[in-house]
C-alpha cells in the first residue's frame, strides 16, 4: 500500500525562455533565461512543484540534494533541509546561479532546499486540500500588489528586429515602457533598475517619472554601482520623491554609512541575503527594508521567519524577483499574501517574459489592478503543462546556454565593459 507525503522521486528539468536585452550594472540579458523546474513526486502519485534558478553548478546542487531527500515524507522539511545542508558541506563557493554581482553571498543550501520546500508545500496542500497561503498562517490580503520593473534597454537583440518594447535609454522611452507595463497590468508602483547610466542621469529618469507618474512610488535600484559619496549625493537629489532607495553603495558597511544621511529608508537584495547578515546590519542600521525572495532565503517558511526578524527589529519588508514563470510567481503570492509586513508592491519581472511562453497550464493565475489574485485551490494551485514544459527543456537544449551571464554577452557589443561595482 502506498504510504501519503513519501518522497518517491525528485525530477528536475533545465528550461529555457525568451528574455529581452535588458540593460544592469553587470551586462545585459542574454536572449534566453534559464530556470530549474523542481518536481517531486510522491509513492501515491501525488506530485508538487518548485522553480529554481537554471544555471548549470545549480542543477548539479539539485541532483546532488535530490537524491537522499528520496523516502523522507514532505512534512518533513526541516530533515530535507539537513540533507540540502550535508549533501553540499564539500562545496565551498558561493555562487553558481547567474546572479554574480546581485546576490553574490546567499546560502548555497538554503537556495538549493528553497524549492523543494516549495514543492512539499505544494504537495501538503493538495493532500490538505488547502491552498499553500493556508499553510503558511492564511492570507491577510486576497490579492499581492506588484510594482512595474522598468529597464533601461535595447530595442532588440543586436541583430534581430525590435522587440514589442523597443527601445529603453532615456526618460522618454523609460515613461513609454511604464505606460505599456502599468495600461497592461495597473501597477501602482515603479522601481526602475539603475547602475547603467551615470547617477545624474537616472536622478533626471525618477525625476521625469515623477512628473509622468505623479501618484505611484518610485524606486531606483543600482545593484551597488554608487560609491558612499555619490550614493549620498542621490539620495539627497531624490529626497520626497522615492519611496526607498534600493543598493546605491555596495556592503553592509557601505550601505550603512549612506543610511546615516539618507532621508529615505534603504533597501537591499545585495548586502543583507542571508540570516547571518541581519547581525552585523541590524547593529549597524544598514538597511531599513529587507527584499525577501524565497529562492534564496531558503523557501517560503524561512521567508516568514525573516519577516518575523524584520518585524522586531523595526525593518520593513518588500519583495526581489529574477526572471522567472508561473511557479515562482504562484510561490511569491502565496508568500506575499500570508505575510502581513510584506506589505510594499512586490517585484516581477513578470512583463519581459512572453506572455504564452510558460510551464504551467493557462488560466491559474489572474492578474487585477495591478495585482496577482492569490489562488485558492489546494497547493500552489498551478498545474504542470507537460507539453510546454517539453518545449521550453527543448529551449534550453537548443539555445546553447548553461548559465546566465550578462557580462559576457555585453562585451559582444562593448568590449571594454566593466561590471565593477562601485562604478561612480
Ligand atoms: O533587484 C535586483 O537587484 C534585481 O532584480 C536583480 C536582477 O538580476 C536584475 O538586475 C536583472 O534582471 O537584471
Ligand atoms: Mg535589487
Amino acid at each position: 500500500m502506498s504510504r501519503r507525503g513519501v518522497i518517491k522521486d525528485v525530477v528536475i528539468t533545465p528550461v529555457a525562455f525568451h528574455d529581452m536585452p535588458l540593460l544592469n550594472s553587470v551586462g545585459v540579458h542574454e536572449p534566453w533565461a534559464l530556470r530549474s523546474i523542481i518536481e517531486i513526486v510522491c509513492e501515491d502519485g501525488t506530485y508538487g512543484l518548485g522553480e529554481s534558478y537554471g544555471d548549470s553548478t545549480h542543477l548539479g546542487r539539485l541532483e546532488r540534494a535530490a537524491g537522499p531527500i528520496k523516502g523522507l515524507t514532505v512534512y518533513d522539511t526541516n530533515a530535507i533541509h539537513k540533507t540540502c545542508v550535508e549533501s553540499l558541506t564539500d562545496d565551498r563557493s558561493t555562487g553558481g546561479d547567474g546572479m554574480a554581482g546581485m546576490v553574490t553571498t546567499a546560502s548555497v543550501a538554503d537556495k538549493v532546499f528553497s524549492p523543494f520546500e516549495v514543492a512539499c508545500l505544494d504537495i501538503q496542500g493538495k493532500l490538505a486540500g488547502l491552498p499553500v497561503s493556508e499553510l503558511l498562517g492564511g492570507r491577510v490580503r486576497d490579492s499581492v500588489q506588484y510594482s512595474a520593473y522598468l529597464f533601461y534597454k535595447w530595442g532588440g537583440h543586436p541583430g534581430e528586429p525590435d522587440d514589442e518594447y523597443g527601445p529603453a535609454l532615456d526618460p522618454a522611452g523609460l515613461i513609454k515602457q511604464a505606460h505599456k507595463i502599468i495600461d497592461e497590468f495597473g501597477f501602482k508602483a515603479i522601481k526602475l533598475k539603475g547602475g547603467v547610466y551615470p547617477p545624474a542621469q537616472e536622478v533626471e529618469a525618477i525625476k521625469e517619472l515623477r512628473k509622468a507618474f505623479p501618484d505611484l512610488p518610485l524606486r531606483l535600484d543600482p545593484n551597488a554601482a554608487w560609491t558612499v559619496e555619490t550614493s549620498k549625493w542621490v539620495a539627497n537629489e531624490l529626497k520626497g520623491i522615492v519611496e526607498y532607495l534600493e543598493d546605491p553603495a555596495p556592503e553592509i558597511e557601505g550601505m550603512a554609512a549612506v543610511a546615516k544621511d539618507a532621508p529615505m529608508p534603504l533597501a537591499t537584495n545585495m548586502a543583507v541575503v542571508a540570516f547571518s547578515h541581519l547581525p552585523p546590519s541590524i547593529l549597524q542600521n544598514a538597511v531599513q527594508v529587507v527584499l525577501s525572495d524565497h529562492h534564496f532565503w531558503g523557501g517560503l517558511r524561512r521567508s516568514q521567519t525573516l519577516a518575523s526578524i524584520c518585524a522586531i527589529w523595526g525593518m520593513r519588508l518588500s519583495m526581489h524577483s529574477n526572471s522567472h514563470l508561473g511557479i515562482s510567481l504562484a510561490a511569491m503570492t502565496h508568500l506575499a499574501s500570508a505575510t502581513p509586513n510584506l506589505d510594499y508592491a512586490c517585484d516581477t519581472h513578470w512583463p519581459w517574459k512572453r506572455r504564452d511562453e510558460d510551464v504551467i497550464a493557462d488560466g491559474a493565475l489572474k492578474w487585477a489592478d495591478g495585482a496577482m489574485v492569490v489562488p485558492t485551490t489546494p497547493g500552489l494551485g498551478v498545474e504542470l503543462d507537460r507539453a510546454k514544459l517539453a518545449q521550453l527543456h527543448q529551449n534550453y537544449l537548443g539555445c546553447g546556454l548553461t548559465k546566465r551571464d550578462d557580462t559576457t554577452y555585453m562585451r559582444k557589443f562593448q568590449p571594454d565593459f566593466s561590471p565593477k561595482i562601485p562604478k561612480w
